[in-house]
């Protein structure tokens, strides 16, 4: 066929042979072991390559796991063994009480052909997983977070009077606020009021990920050869269409990676015009060990990869986290009327009943139904529904199955919020749910897993947390959120769709977001809080 020259068809001749021998050699090695947990029928030597859908694979694992009765399923591809974890107590199990054992990374392939680069989140498990792990966790810990709130509330003071004047614009200055966070934590740079360039290097990124498939999952992540195969071969096979998509994403990722950290390392360099951010402690404390002869730790190369990984894993994450929150403030207004009644209690309101000031993070103990509102986001629609996949190091046994050494494992984050054993109608947006008996409510158990597990579990979660907090306290304080109308004054209720891939991004959604007093504007346009 034209398509194919010399090259790729001694490529695919090689991953097919390759493919055939790893399976035979996998079974002559396995004979008189321990069952593997079960799954679905096979195919001969592609295993479950076609047998696992592409879109929304997390629906048909839960799906499965409930066929076989089993929360440990059992999955091969092209001879890679995968094992999915759909409870809670499988991940914990494996994933935080043998975590040693489970924290390792399978290698990403199609991500490598992205661009990423030295991201903590496609490490594998070695000396250099272990120095970006430390670097990252621990200026993020729930006590170093509390550096960055007064960050936050200026941000998302800033996002909300920004939505106010321009109402059309409120998704794209949502996700303003958040690429903002996390580019003044990681490399101390202020983005502009209008058209920031990192803004729309972060839509691209965004698309760039979510669209890329589920992790480690496509046939290039199984058959490493199969990325130097020409595009033009993804006209032939849909299976080769993310190699084709990676391609052609690349340069957005390689942005986000360089810009930020070109745009800053001359100032640190110089000295001059610093503002306090990830780079500027640990780029600053390299150059200084260089100048005085004292040996670095981390390399440059480490350093911008971990003050990428802050912009490229926590800036899209808040921003989707606050996009579901939103939905559902408006696909419920009773949520939403009970939640800011308890701002407005908790803050106090004058004799019109207009907020006194804005929220701040002292009045967040005291939010207990936002509090609530904000967990049910996570598990409602887990931002990641099957995780970030760890990687087996040992041959292991659990329940009476093997799992074999190198196993890609996902903990399923879709079926774990779906569980029926802890909530009840689990696909209800209902944040009573975790209110105590006592109170009224279910008491059912506060969500665990949206943030993964083990040695890999998410360093930015109380970051990413406390960002979502402010910015819909401050939102709901001082605007109402509503359902569009059509011509003939109908609502409209927002369409609840999400893209396939690394992330559960919410598709867009038309929704009104107005002042709620002339208070609440004068509030947003005052200079208090900075
Ligand atoms: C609501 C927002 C967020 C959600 C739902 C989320 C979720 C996750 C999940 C599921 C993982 C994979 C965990 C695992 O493999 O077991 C992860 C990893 C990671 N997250 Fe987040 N995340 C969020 C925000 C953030 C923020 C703000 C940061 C910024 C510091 C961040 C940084 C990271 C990094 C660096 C990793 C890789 C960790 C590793 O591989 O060791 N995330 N996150």
């Amino acid at each position: 066929m034209m398509l194919f020259n010399l090259s790729s068809t001694q490529v695919l001749l090689f991953a097919v042979a390759a493919a055939i021998l790893s399976v035979l050699y996998k079974q002559f090695q396995n004979r008189g072991k321990l069952p593997l947990p079960p799954g679905p029928p096979a195919e001969p030597f592609l295993g479950h390559l076609r047998v696992v859908p592409a879109d929304h694979p997390e629906f048909a694992y839960t799906q499965w796991g409930k066929d076989y009765g089993s929360d440990v399923l059992h999955f091969s591809v092209l001879g890679r063994d995968i094992i999915v974890l759909n409870s809670i107590e499988a991940a914990r199990d494996l994933l935080d009480k043998r975590g040693a054992n489970y924290g390792d990374r399978p290698r990403f392939v199609l991500f490598e052909v992205m661009g990423w680069g030295v991201t903590l989140t496609f490490l594998r498990w070695s000396p250099r997983f272990r120095l970006h792990r430390k670097m990252l966790q621990q200026s993020f810990t729930q006590t170093a977070c509390k550096a960055y709130r007064p960050i936050q509330a200026e941000e998302a003071q800033r996002a909300i009077k920004s939505i106010m004047h321009e109402p059309q614009n409120w998704e794209v200055l949502l996700r303003q606020y958040s690429t903002a966070v996390v580019l003044r934590i990681g490399f101390g740079i202020k983005i502009q009021e209008k058209d920031d360039p990192y803004v729309k290097m972060a839509i691209d990124v965004e698309e760039a990920t979510g669209e890329g498939g589920v992790p480690a999952a496509t046939v290039i992540d199984f058959f490493p050869p199969l990325r130097h195969l020409p595009s033009a071969l993804a006209r032939v096979s849909s299976l080769l269409s993310p190699l084709v998509h990676a391609r052609r994403t690349k340069p957005s990722i390689q942005s986000l990676h360089d810009a930020p950290w070109d745009a800053v390392e001359p100032s640190i360099r110089a000295e001059k015009d610093m503002q306090p951010s990830f780079m500027h402690t640990h780029f600053g404390r390299y150059l200084a060990n260089e100048a005085s002869g004292k040996a670095n730790e981390a390399t440059v190369e480490d350093i911008k990869g971990a003050a990428g990984a802050i912009s490229i894993a926590g800036g899209n994450t808040t921003w989707s986290t606050i996009m579901v929150c939103i939905l559902n403030l408006v696909l419920h207004p009773d949520v939403q009327e009970r939640a800011r009644a308890e701002i407005l209690a908790a803050i106090g309101v004058d004799e019109n009943g207009d907020v006194l000031r804005l929220p701040t993070f002292d009045d967040r103990p005291q939010l207990k139904w936002l509090e609530y509102v904000i967990q049910e986001t996570t598990r409602w629609a887990p931002l990641s529904p099957l995780g970030v996949p760890h990687a087996s190091v040992a041959e292991d046994t659990y329940k009476g199955y093997r799992i074999p050494a190198g196993s890609v494992v996902y903990a399923n984050a879709w079926a774990m919020s779906r569980d029926e054993r802890y909530y009840k109608s689990p696909d209800d947006f209902a944040p009573e749910r975790y209110l105590p008996v006592a109170e009224g409510g279910r008491g059912e158990p506060l969500p665990d897993g949206p943030f993964g597990f083990g040695r890999r579990v998410c360093p930015g979660q109380y970051l990413a947390l406390s960002g979502v907090y402010i910015l819909i306290a401050t939102m709901l304080a001082t605007m109402d959120l509503k359902c569009p109308v059509d011509e003939e004054g109908n609502e409209v209720k927002p369409r609840v769709a999400f893209t396939n891939g690394l992330s559960n991004v919410p598709d867009s959604f038309g929704c009104v977001i107005v002042p709620r007093s002339e208070r609440a504007r004068q509030l947003l346009e005052g200079d208090h809080l900075l």
